[in-house]
This record gives structure tokens, sequence and C-alpha cells, in this order.
């Protein structure tokens, strides 16, 4: 079994030899040499004096996650998840960057001051490098310059309830405003695209019949309430010139209005969850409470189109939406799906999640590379990150395709212990993640390095 020397500093120097490495067009056994943190030669046999040496015979070399979409809820709600456990918990999954999410935490992340604030959180406690998003709520048009000028990887709207006090949905004035603002500041605006009025009257209905079952969370959410919200927002960016992004889009009618806007040289990116691609109603149905998310987890046959789509390269990129609550919250016993926390626990789980669905429909690795790096890194202006080349980060997740992983409360590393993925078994695992050139975590164990906050270079 490999074992990686722990010891080397930023400035090591080693080289992993004879991994299948995840290119950008292809695998390919090669040598990586690392020095100073960057990826410093690849070819198929190096020769360097000094250096270390890790032999990786058998493994597969991927680029390190970047997961543009987590809630860790802190400062102010660290209980839910917080940076220490939530990072950490990314780093055992492959994932060396991820964006926080400007909600859950209190207070949201819609003022220059509180971005500093998390930032300096996120410094102190983050094991992996990070980016921050700000917020576009009702109210606050005046911070986002502010916003942008100190750093945040894009901004965050809601068009649907948000489900936190703290973080308003944005109506659709405080959208239009807010877009007109953003493509000035050269930023991106990323949406959860799921409309108000109809997911908001639904939810009165069933809730004024006493009707909360699973079924019923269905039919408050349907797939017209995303589609509705999206073929909005794209007015309205086409109105605005503003760069969208759609975050955890769960519906094949959603995807054709978004490749309509692609064609018509819009730009606008979207991703999915693995939650969507691996699971379906029937696990709402029978797992209850960490099954719920919004939009909810849709049936077979949705699922079913959801890959194609995926295969078919339809999604731009795949992000875990991982967002914790304390248990009570998510009581697998509530006999009102309505009141429990809406939102998947799963953040360690997406390059997983990834590889087992390239393995079962025969998807190249470099695809899920492209997913799950190389087109966040290159969405968002991260331009040192995101492919396996010569002077980039030497950011890897190293996997094996020879050991199974069943997810239990030991080896999941949230801070919270029920997720949908629990007792999952993937056929793969993350044997050692690497950020910079220095192993961050290896076969349970983990070494706290210090991380960076990363803004975008350019758009
Ligand atoms: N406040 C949340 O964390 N919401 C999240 N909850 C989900 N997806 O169920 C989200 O991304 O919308
Ligand atoms: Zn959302
Ligand atoms: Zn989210």
């Amino acid at each position: 079994m490999t074992s990686f020397d722990k010891t080397q500093g930023v400035t090591g120097t080693t080289i992993l030899r004879n991994g299948n490495v995840v290119l950008a067009n292809e695998v390919k056994k090669l040598d990586i040499a690392i020095k100073d943190g960057k990826i410093y030669e690849l070819s198929p046999r190096i020769e360097e004096a000094g250096f270390e040496e890790q032999d990786l015979s058998g493994l597969y070399v991927f680029p390190g996650m970047i997961d543009v979409h987590v809630h860790f809820s802190e400062p102010g709600r660290a209980e839910w998840e917080g940076f220490e456990t939530g990072s950490r918990m990314m780093a055992a999954g492959g994932c060396t960057t991820y964006f926080d999410m400007p909600l859950n935490g209190i207070p949201s992340t819609i003022t220059e001051e509180a971005l500093l604030e998390k930032a300096e959180i996120g410094h102190k406690k983050s094991w992996t490098d990070f980016a921050l998003w700000g917020g576009l709520v009702p109210g606050n048009l005046d911070d986002l310059e502010g916003l942008a000028n100190n750093g945040v990887i894009g901004f965050k709207a809601f068009m649907s309830a948000t489900g936190n006090d703290e973080f308003e949905r944005a109506d659709d004035k405080t959208l239009l405003q807010g877009m007109k603002k953003i493509t000035e500041l050269g930023k991106v605006l990323a949406l959860h695209a799921e409309s108000a009025p109809i997911t908001d009257t639904l939810t009165e209905i069933k809730i004024r019949e006493s009707k909360v079952s699973a079924d019923d969370y269905l039919e408050t959410r349907p797939i017209l309430a995303e589609a509705e919200a999206v073929e909005r927002a794209l007015i309205y960016a086409e109105l605005t010139g503003c760069p969208l992004h759609f975050v955890h889009i769960s519906s094949a009618h959603a995807i054709e209005k978004i490749e309509v806007a692609k064609k018509r040289g819009m730009n606008v990116t979207v991703e999915t969850c693995p939650h969507y691609l691996l699971f379906n109603h029937h696990d709402l149905i029978e797992k209850g409470a960490v099954a719920k998310c919004a939009p909810p987890l849709r049936l077979p046959d949705e699922q079913e189109k959801l890959i194609t789509l995926l295969i078919e390269g339809k999604f731009d990129m795949v992000s875990s939406d991982h967002s914790p609550c304390p248990y009570d919250m998510k009581d697998p016993g509530a006999h009102n799906l309505f009141q429990a926390w809406g939102g998947i626990s799963g953040g360690q789980f997406t390059l997983l999640s990834m590889i087992e669905i390239a393995i079962k429909y025969n998807l190249p690795f470099q695809k899920v590379a492209q997913l799950t790096a190389k087109a966040p890194a290159e969405r968002f202006g991260l331009n040192t990150k995101g492919e396996i080349k010569e002077g980039m980060d030497a950011d890897f997740a190293i996997v094996s395709l020879n050991k199974s992983f069943t997810v239990n409360k030991t080896n999941f590393f949230a801070k919270h212990k029920q997720s949908l993925y629990m007792n999952h078994t993937f056929p793969c695992s993350v044997i050692a993640t690497i950020q910079r050139g220095n192993v961050l975590f290896e076969q349970n164990r983990f070494v706290k390095l210090g991380a960076k906050r990363l803004s975008p270079i350019s758009i």
C-alpha cells in the first residue's frame, strides 16, 4: 500500500511515479515531478536527483476537485458544519478547493464586513484552498462593489425561499438591478432557479390540506417551477448581459432552455449534483429527511434523463451542494417532511460518485476531471488550478479502483453523520489528497497545512 511521506513541506520536491494520470484529453501512465507546490514536470520517465519518490502504480491521479457549491454555515452556525470539519471532509473526498455559499452562516455574506470576517475564519480553519461567494439579496445592491473588490468568486441569489431567515430570496426587481450591477463588476451570478410563486403557492395548499408526505413534497416543487425560473433568469440575463451559473439543476426541461441560450451565445453555465444522478424520489420515500433537498430528487425517468444529459456533455460541472444541519433538523422520524431541513450532506462523495457513474456508463475519466476540476477553474478564473499540466498547482486526488468504499459513521468526516450516502458503496476510494505538493489526507490520516483564499484572476 502506498504510504506518502507527510513530512515534505511546501518546497517539497517529489516525483509521483507510474500513476494513471487523468489529463485533459486522455489518461496516461506518467511521472509527475512536484517542486515548490507546482507541477514541475510531466513525462513518462523523470530522472531528477534529490527528489523524493512515491510509487503510484495501479492508482489514478485526478486533478484535485474544485467544488463550487458548499454550505459550511460559519460564522454563526458552525455547529451545523463549520470550516474545520467541512473542509477536512472535502479533503478526504479528493477535493482541494471549495467555494462556500453566502447563506446558512450568520451573518450572511452580503456585506464587505461579513466577507472579511468569514475570510479570516477560513484562513485559520480551512484544510484546503477555498473561495467565497457573495450574496445578492433585496437591499444590498450598494454592497456588491465592495464584495467584488474584496475578491468574492461570484454572487449567489435565490429565486425561491431559501430556508434561511438571514438570507432573503431576490424578488424580480432585485434580480434585474443586481444582474446589471454584477455585469458591470465583471462577475458571475449563480442562481437557485425555482419559481417562488409556484413553490410557495403549492406548499401553502399542501400544508393547509395537511398533506405532507414525500409525494406531497415532490408535488410542491414541480419541474415546471425550475423551468419557469430558468426561463425568466435567462431573459433577465439577456436584458442585462449578466453571466449566469445555474446551480443544482434537476430536470431535462431546464437544460433544454439553457441549451437554447448557449446556442444563442449567452454566457451561461450549469451544474448538477451527484444526488440527482445516483438517487431518486424513491429514496426520499424510503430514507425520509436525509434525502430532502430543493429542487427535490426526481422520479427515476428524470434521473435517467439527467444521466444521459451528463454523458452528452450538457452539464458544465458537478458540485456537491453540501448543505448539512444538526441531527434533529433531519429527524428521520419526522412525520412532517415539510418541517425538515432541505439539503444533502455529502460533500465528501462527489468525486467518488462521478467515478462510479463513469465506470457504470463508460464515461472517460477525463470527462470526470472536466466536470469536477477543469470547468470550475475556467469558469471562475482560477488559472493555476483545475488541470494536471506543467506549471499548475500540484493539487491531486489519488484514487484506487481496486478498493471499494462503503460510507459509515467513522469514514464520513462531516460534523453530523446522517447522510443520504450512508451505507452506499462506491467502487473506488480516495487513497490520498495532495494540495500544492503537500499531502493533506492519506488513508484516514490528515495533515493540516494552511489554506489560501482564492479570488478570480480574471473572468
Ligand atoms: N439554504 C440551503 O442550504 N439551501 C440549499 N438546500 C438544498 N439544495 O436543498 C440550496 O442550495 O438550495
Ligand atoms: Zn439552492
Ligand atoms: Zn446550496
